[in-house]
């Protein structure tokens, strides 16, 4: 689409403008030479200039920068946190839950690229901000989920508790944030505990194995329902929590001088550095 301008517009003219005073008639232009005539065509010939040319269509959200204290949305962001997982474990449905406290049954659409809501949350008196990427399931994408885990201080690994698949898929992304995201602390995260409810027998991923996985791993584990709203406050209550808890210790160690390089859990160190 062509730019509009601005401002007011000109009347148009009734006629043929006519040029007055003394160099009216030398300001007359003289007839192009065969030179100004083989400029003219070839200018129609011309590409266009890059500025010129159409807009590619934007990306669903810009992968962000850094991990926190970055501007995401308009919004200062404390805290970034990623959520991963297989495509329909119910990432997108966490988030719906968690930001605006509804669960939309409706046919499931996958989601495309990533999405970013900002939660403000409350720990004691401080107030952070966590700026949550909810990115594509599909195998298809999940080239672009590492650009989005990149820098992320928490990651919501999430399986669907009545599919084993799932949890395998999980395992996947905790090797990925293990071996290129030391600094992130992960959650992991059985969803749609409801069904389990409903039906014992649909459970297709043992509590007692996740949780040992989770130990071995040093995650915290959660199993909630979008649905039904169980345990997804929690589950970003005790994100924002360590996000704060972790910092303020380091900020407290660094203040008494003690010599980072000595800890002997880097996973702890980087997770809360700014
Ligand atoms: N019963 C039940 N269904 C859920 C729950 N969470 C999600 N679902 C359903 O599972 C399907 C997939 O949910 P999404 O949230 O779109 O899954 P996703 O992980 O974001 O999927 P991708 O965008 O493809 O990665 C949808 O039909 C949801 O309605 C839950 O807690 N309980």
């Amino acid at each position: 689409m062509g730019r509009r301008r601005s401002g007011p517009r000109r009347p148009a003219r009734s006629g043929p403008r006519l040029l007055g005073g003394r160099h009216a008639a030398s300001a007359r232009p003289a007839p192009p030479g065969p030179a100004a005539r083989f400029r003219r065509a070839a200018a129609r010939f011309r590409r266009p200039r890059a500025s010129a040319a159409p807009a590619p269509p934007r990306p669903v959200v810009a992968p962000p920068r850094g991990g926190g204290g970055a501007r995401m949305s308009g919004r200062r962001v404390d805290a970034k946190v990623v959520l991963l997982g297989q495509e329909g474990v119910g990432k997108s449905s966490l988030v719906e839950r968690c930001a605006h406290r509804r669960f939309r049954p409706g046919p499931y659409q996958n989601t495309i690229g990533a999405a970013f809501v900002a939660k403000v949350m409350s720990v004691g008196e401080q107030t952070v901000t966590l700026g949550i990427w909810d990115t594509a399931g599909s195998e298809r994408y999940e080239a672009m989920s590492r650009i989005y885990y990149r820098g992320a201080r928490a990651a919501v690994v999430c399986y669907d508790l009545t599919d084993s698949s799932s949890f395998q898929r999980a395992k996947f992304w905790v090797n990925e944030l293990q071996n290129c995201e030391e600094g992130c602390r992960i959650y992991l995260c059985g969803t749609k505990s409801d069904l389990l409810e409903e039906d014992r027998r649909k459970r297709g991923v043992d509590f007692h194995d996740v949780q040992d996985y989770a130990d071995e791993i040093k995650a915290e584990l959660f199993e909630t329902s979008s649905k039904t709203g169980q345990c997804v406050d929690e589950l970003f209550q005790k994100v924002a929590e360590d996000y704060v808890h972790f910092t303020a210790f380091q900020v407290m160690t660094e203040e008494k001088g003690v010599d980072l390089g000595q800890r002997s859990g880097a996973y702890f160190y980087s997770c809360c550095h700014h």
